[in-house]
Formats: C-alpha cells, structure tokens, sequence
C-alpha cells in the first residue's frame, strides 16, 4: 500500500478551504452509515486502523460508565457479531478489572465479523476462565430466557449497569431473533425495574431498545434517536471526511463485479475526441476506460480512427475531416445513445467550427459526460445549463473558464479540479485526492484520468466516480513511482492500471 501524507502538499489547503467556502459546503454534523464506514475505513490509509479505533471506543465509553451517577454492583455486557460487539469486549475487559460482569454474547462464535472483534474476543474468553467474568454465549430463544431470568434475579439483588453493545452503524431493516427477543425482554425488565436498571447504549441503541443513554462515537448517526446521549471523538481527524480513499471506492459497483455478468453490464463508454492536430489523447482515454469497461468506442477524424484499428478492443468511428465539426452532429447524437457515458473533449483541438459542435452537442445529449481539455475552453458558458450528468476534468487554467459559475445556484455538475493534489467537488460534497505525485505531470495522464473516470461513471453516481478516477489514477501513478522514480510515462501508466485496480477493487 502506497501512503502519502498531508505535509507533503500543504499549500492545497488554502484552495481547499477557499472552494469550500464559497460552495457553501459546511461540516456534516448528522452521518449516514455509509458515511461512517467510509470514514472508518479511509482511516485507515492514514494511520488509523480499526484496531486502534475500537480500542479507543471502548476505554472512553468504559470512562463514560465511571462518571455516571449511578452506583452499581454487577454489570452485564450484551454483545453483537459485529464491530459494536468488539467495542462491548474492549468495555468488558475494563469493567471486569473492578467488578464482577457478565458477558453476554449473541451469535455464534465462529461468525464474528472482523479480526479486531475476533481479537478481543478472544481475550475476554480468556478472562473467564481466569474468573471475574461469567460467560454466555446466546443461540436460541432458550438461551434467552434463562439470561432474563439470572438478571432479574441480580436486579432483585442490587443495582445493574447494562451495556448495549449488539448492534451499531451496521445494523439495517427490521431486528432478527433473538435480538428482538432480548430487546423485547430487556425493555420489560427495563420498566419493572426502573431504578435498578440503567442501559448504556453503545453508538446506536440497538433497535427499539429502551436505553438511558447512548454514547455516540465520533458523530450522531441518522438512526441515534435516545434523548440523552454524549458524544465522543475516539480520535478520527476531522481531515478524513475529506481525503478520498479505501472506503470511497469500497462503494463501487465494480466492487461488486459478479461472476455471471453479462456484456455490457460493466459499462459502455464513448470517447469523442481528437483531431489532425492531436491524435494520442483519445487514444490514452479509451486504453484506460477498456480496463472497466465491456465496451469502448472512439468518435474520430480519419487520423486518429488510424491509430485506433491498432486496438482490436477498441471500436472505431470515423468521422471525414481534420477536425469534429457540426456535420457529425446528429450521427454523434444518435451513436451516443447506444453508450452509458460519454468523454468528450480529449486531443479535440480548438477550432471555431469544433465549438459549435461542441455546444450543440451537449445541449442535445442525454448522457452522463465526462467533459475535459479543449472542451472546457469551447463551451460557451452564458447560454449553458450545469446539468447533474456532467463531470468537468480541467486543470487550473482550464478551470478558469467555468470558475465564476461554481457558486451560482445553477451549478449542478461535479469538478475534478486537477493539480498536485485533486479537488473534486459538486453543489454539496468536497473531496481531496491525495495520490499522485511529480512524474504524473507529463503528458497524457489527464487523458488517462477522463477515461478512467468515465468508465467508472458509466456504472456509479457522478461525485463517488469522479474521486474513484482520481485516487485510482494517482495510486497507480504512485506504484510506479516506488519502481519506476519519476521516470515513468503515460504508457507506462495504462500499463500499471490493471494491478492497481487488481489491488484497490
Ligand atoms: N468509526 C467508528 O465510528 C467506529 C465504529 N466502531 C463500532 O463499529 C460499529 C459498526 O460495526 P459493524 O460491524 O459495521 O456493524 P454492527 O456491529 O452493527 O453489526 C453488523 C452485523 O449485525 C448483523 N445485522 C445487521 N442487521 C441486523 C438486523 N436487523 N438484525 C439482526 N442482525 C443484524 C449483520 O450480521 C451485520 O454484519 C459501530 O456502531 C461502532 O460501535 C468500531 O469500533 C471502529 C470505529
Ligand atoms: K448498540
């Protein structure tokens, strides 16, 4: 794994913070759980793996439990398969240190889900058998009943904290048995033994659970909804909403790429662009876009179409002329329809009669568009519609054209600004892509970016596409750069792109 750090780079920051101020895109205070594994997972690249985080969780929450005014004698730790559950035995390795505790484990052993759970887990079984700590391991309704009733009898007893730790961020639809159950009984256990009881929820309380509190990590969920809770920062830096990493591309549907798909199904992607003065660059688009993609065409004049018959997997068009101009129009328009995702722009030159083509094309299509080089430059941007289907791809002079439409309420579309470290943002959302480094400043790499993103759009939302493409393109800059120094080429990059993409999805 390639890791590049934040230092290396710092005077993005300033152009970061000055984009997102005038997008108006403020901090999310409320995450979905798919923002949170994102996060979670994006932690990771930079240092922070979930080991570390679930350890943190779960001695804060433990400190959590020591400042509550409620004094208790025995406390029981309900705990899930999943990650929360690892939180729960981290929590139950502090409190079996002090008093006697009862771990309560739903599922079976063999399904915990990830190696840290597993990992204390393991511990805490340990604990057990070296006393402290009575152990339960839940499986069936049976199992369930004779839980309740060795806690009702402790409560008949003395006071007893509750530790929620079976379901969190992961949890999704309706509870299944024997969660149900438990949160069934333990509710009416909750109400009898009002006093007596005090449940402490772990992130999210668990379904319809009736807790007292919820101790929230890092930030509110959507589905927190206990009116009193606390809120713990278990040491993720703000940063991290914002750099683009595992977790983003975790959430390709290339990710999950089915054995049994069909042509087709892994995207259909048209490149339109080229001309007798540039002829590698849609070439350099469409080489990286067949690496996703099942199917890649090129929209060119005669010169480029030359160059292309040299690639059986790629489709040629020809279009008569040295340069694209209106007289391809309504052929363009009506090939288009047969592709999911359009990259237009590249090697396409600029020219008068190129621009008209340009502005009457996108205003006639309806198709995603990943639209980069001399494209940007010929728009004409006062009688232009920001649509949501457009991705722009310039770099920083480039971008100059467009840049004083990006704060109108009518900007719609998503930007990968391109430079030493990418910006990538839309109407809502900003991203930073750190990969890459100096020896991606030759030519030809932006041509590979716009391919490579516009195969990823063909099947994924245009923002998740946009920084996919980006970190994808760097990291494989960044895997040559460890074999390679700086002296690697655009060739050597579309090369490189299906280990990176081997590694990354
Ligand atoms: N970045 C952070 O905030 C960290 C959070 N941590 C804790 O991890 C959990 C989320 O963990 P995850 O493994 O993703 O999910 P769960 O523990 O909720 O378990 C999911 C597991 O449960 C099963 N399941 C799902 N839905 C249901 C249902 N309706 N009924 C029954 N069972 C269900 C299914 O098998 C799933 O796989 C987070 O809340 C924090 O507590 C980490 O400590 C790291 C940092
Ligand atoms: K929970």
């Amino acid at each position: 794994m390639v890791i590049n750090h934040l230092s290396q780079n710092p005077e993005v920051f300033s152009k970061f913070n000055l984009l997102k101020e005038k997008l108006k895109i403020y901090e999310k205070s409320v995450l979905t759980a798919n923002e949170i594994s994102l996060i979670d997972e994006n932690s990771k690249y930079f240092g922070l793996p979930k080991s570390k985080l679930m350890e943190n969780s779960g001695t804060l929450i433990f400190e959590e439990i020591m400042k509550l005014d409620f004094k208790f004698s025995k406390a029981y730790v309900f705990c899930g398969t999943g990650n929360n559950g690892g939180d729960g035995f981290v929590i139950t390795r502090h409190l079996s240190n002090i008093l006697e505790t009862s771990l309560v484990f739903i599922g079976d052993e063999k399904n915990i889900k990830s190696p840290e759970s597993n990992e204390n887990f393991k511990i805490v079984k340990d604990i057990s058998f070296f006393g402290n700590l009575d152990y339960y391991n839940v499986l069936n309704s049976e199992n369930v009943m004779e839980i309740m009733s060795l806690l009702e009898k402790d409560l008949k007893l003395g006071n007893i904290l509750l530790v929620d730790a079976m379901l969190g961020t992961g949890s999704s639809g309706k509870l299944k048995n024997p969660y149900q159950m438990i949160v069934d009984f333990l509710n009416v256990l909750k109400s009898k033994y009002y006093e007596k009881l005090k449940i402490l929820s772990v992130d999210i309380q668990t379904g319809n659970l009736n807790s007292d509190i919820e101790v929230i990590l890092h930030k509110k969920k959507t589905n927190n909804n206990c009116k009193n809770f606390i809120i713990k920062s278990i040491g993720i830096p703000k940063y991290i909403e914002y750099t683009i990493g595992q977790g983003d591309l975790n959430q390709l549907s290339q990710k999950k790429i089915k054995k049994s798909s069909h042509k087709g199904q892994n995207g259909k992607v048209l490149v339109i662009g080229g001309s007798s003065e540039y002829h590698g660059a849609p070439v350099l688009s469409a080489l990286s876009a067949s690496k996703l993609s099942d199917i890649v065409s090129v929209a060119s004049v005669s010169k480029v179409i030359k160059t292309i018959r040299n690639f059986p997997e790629l489709i040629p068009y020809e279009l008569l002329g040295d340069f694209i101009n209106l007289n391809h129009l309504d052929n363009l328009l009506d090939y288009s329809k047969k592709f999911d995702c359009i990259v237009l722009g590249n090697g396409i030159s600029l020219n008068d009669d190129t621009g008209d083509f340009i502005n009457s094309y996108i205003t006639g299509l309806n198709r995603k568009v990943v639209i980069d080089a001399d494209a940007i430059k010929l728009i004409d941007y006062n009688s232009f519609e920001f649509k949501p289907n457009f991705i722009f791809t310039p770099h920083k002079r480039e971008f100059e054209y467009m840049e004083r439409y990006i704060s109108t309420p009518d900007f719609k579309s998503t930007v990968v600004l391109k430079g030493s470290y990418d910006i990538i943002f839309d109407s809502e959302n900003i991203k930073l892509n750190i990969t890459g480094n100096p020896g991606m400043t030759k030519g030809g790499t932006g041509d590979i970016l716009c391919g490579l993103i516009g195969a990823i759009y063909a099947t994924n939302d245009a923002f998740l596409s946009a920084c996919a493409g980006a970190y994808i393109n760097g990291y494989c800059g960044d895997k040559l750069l460890e074999s390679k120094g700086y002296f690697y080429n655009s060739i050597d990059i579309v090369d490189n792109l299906s280990y990176t993409l081997k590694e990354l999805l």
